[in-house]
């Protein structure tokens, strides 16, 4: 795998940060929409180098919470910080240390993945002497090098993720926020998406915060899990302790989560229908 090199820009350490093992805290996060509470008093504290996954069902706010935690959008209350700084009131700092993959396509499909990634390098400050060096680094780190003259419509859907994930790690970030980073890959894609991940998070300690709804995928990548369920947390651990705290032998991280959610949906479609579904959706036209 290739290396990334090039010198971090360092912020500047921020007052009220005393503990900088933990990179990420909410105390509290609330966001409404008119009289309906999406995400309801979440408490939620992330470790520098985990990889964290945020479970849960259709609705359940997990992509509400991204949206905050990123800046995207403002909390009704409580509050939420990002090694040390605070998401509402500031928020360039915020975003100068964070990555983020939305849910959404975030890479446009009638330039080439090198103008793609410029237009990020740009948007990241990153100055115009060290763009190119940066650009061809992350598209090697991606194994992305071959194609990044190729209109991005002609990439494949794993191709897609990978070059989302490359404009979202330009700035070095200290920690990724993903929303279903693998929704839509094939298996092949997804493993190759995933080993990128744990490169990133093994050899440069970026924290992953990330949605999925697979929950096999979780069981095995992530450090620690959070099921929520109607915009609450209603269990937080590890993998392994969650499913040992069914008291059920060979108990699967499916297992916990029907234990905490009932496995149906509001629209009473199941859990698992709606992720084969996903599974199966073409993320480009
Ligand atoms: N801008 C908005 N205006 C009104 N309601 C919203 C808005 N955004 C989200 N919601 C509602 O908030 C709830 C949580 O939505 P959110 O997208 O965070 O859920 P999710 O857990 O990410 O779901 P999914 O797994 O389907 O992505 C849903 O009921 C949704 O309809």
């Amino acid at each position: 795998m290739t290396k990334l090199t090039g010198r971090t820009d360092r912020l500047e350490m921020p007052v009220n940060f005393p503990n900088p093992a933990v990179i990420l805290e909410t105390q509290e996060l609330t966001r409404r929409f008119d009289k309906f509470t999406a995400v309801d008093a979440l408490n939620i504290s992330v470790t520098s180098g985990e990889v964290f996954g945020l479970l849960g069902p259709n609705g359940a706010g997990k992509s509400t919470v991204i949206k905050m935690l990123t800046t995207l959008l403002p909390p009704s209350a409580g509050r939420a910080t990002i090694a040390g700084y605070d998401v509402t009131h500031q928020q360039g700092a915020v975003r100068r240390v964070i990555g983020y993959v939305p849910q959404a396509l975030s890479a446009d499909g009638s330039l080439t993945g090198y103008e793609n990634l410029l237009i990020f390098a740009k948007l990241y400050d990153i100055p115009s002497k060290q763009r190119r060096e940066r650009i061809r680094d992350v598209l090697a780190f991606m194994g992305l090098e071959e194609a990044s003259d190729r209109l991005v419509r002609n990439y494949s859907g794993g191709m897609i993720r990978k070059l989302e994930i490359a404009q979202s790690i330009l700035h070095r970030p200290q920690i990724m926020f993903l929303d279903e980073p693998t929704v839509g890959l094939d298996p092949v894609a997804r493993s190759q998406v995933w080993n990128l991940m744990e490169e990133l998070r093994a050899d440069y300690g970026t924290t992953i915060f990330l949605t999925t709804h697979f929950l096999e995928e979780a069981d095995s990548l992530c450090n620690r899990v959070a099921i929520m369920n109607r915009g609450k947390v209603i269990a937080t651990g590890t993998p392994s302790d969650l499913k040992a705290a069914l008291g059920k032998p060979n108990a699967t991280l499916d297992d916990v989560f029907i234990q905490y959610t009932g496995d149906e949906l509001a629209s009473g479609v199941s859990y698992r229908d709606t992720a084969k579904t996903r599974r199966n959706a073409r993320r480009l036209g």
